[in-house]
This record gives C-alpha cells, sequence and structure tokens, in this order.
C-alpha cells in the first residue's frame, strides 16, 4: 500500500497554491466568477484526473469550484494528491483563477 503523507510532509510542495492540507485530504477553494467559468475549470481537473487515474471529490456552484483530494486507496495524502494539484493549479493559473 502506498505511504500517506502528513501536513510536514506536503507544506512546501503547497506554498503559494490554494490548496491546503486538512486531515486526510488537501483542499481548494476556487472563485471562478461564474458558471461556466467553474465548469471551464472543472473540465481541465478531469482531464488531469484522467490522465493521473487520480480523482477529486467535487463541489460545483455559480462562480465556484471546491476540490478534495485524497487517496482512498491509501486512505491519506499521497504523492498522487501533490501531483494532481500541481495540475489543478496550472489549470487555474492558465484560466485566471489563481
Ligand atoms: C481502479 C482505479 O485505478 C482506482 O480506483 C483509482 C481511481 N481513482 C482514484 N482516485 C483517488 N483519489 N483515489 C484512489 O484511490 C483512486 N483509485
Amino acid at each position: 500500500m502506498t505511504s500517506t503523507l502528513d501536513s510536514g510532509a506536503t507544506s512546501d510542495a503547497l506554498e503559494g497554491t490554494a490548496f491546503t492540507h486538512e486531515g486526510d485530504a488537501l483542499v481548494a477553494h476556487f472563485d471562478t466568477k461564474d458558471f461556466a467559468g467553474a465548469m471551464r475549470l472543472l473540465n481541465a481537473v478531469a482531464d488531469s484526473a484522467e490522465s493521473l487515474n487520480h480523482h477529486p471529490d467535487v463541489e460545483l456552484g455559480y462562480g465556484r469550484l471546491d476540490l478534495r483530494l485524497t487517496s482512498h486507496e491509501a486512505g491519506g495524502v499521497t504523492d498522487l494528491d501533490l501531483e494532481l494539484a500541481r495540475h489543478v493549479q496550472a489549470a487555474a493559473r492558465e484560466l485566471g483563477y489563481a
């Protein structure tokens, strides 16, 4: 089983991103101005998740996207969650939401 990471092990990687380490997950909130913007970001997240075969829990609303990244099989945060967070942050920056 893949070993999990505690917040001390992820803090440097999360510095300057929208993500914080909360318990067994990396969480982030993005403001996107409107629903179409939230969907654009979610579509980019979905592409990254599929390419990594690692998927977020999402909450979508008008002008907002909330993400929760955790490795279900490992029972906590792993390097895959950090990798997906990097992809998400880059997509959000590219779309002007970070
Ligand atoms: C069979 C498939 O590879 C696994 O279920 C993958 C799919 N996506 C996943 N996503 C996340 N966040 N955690 C997992 O453990 C996981 N496992």
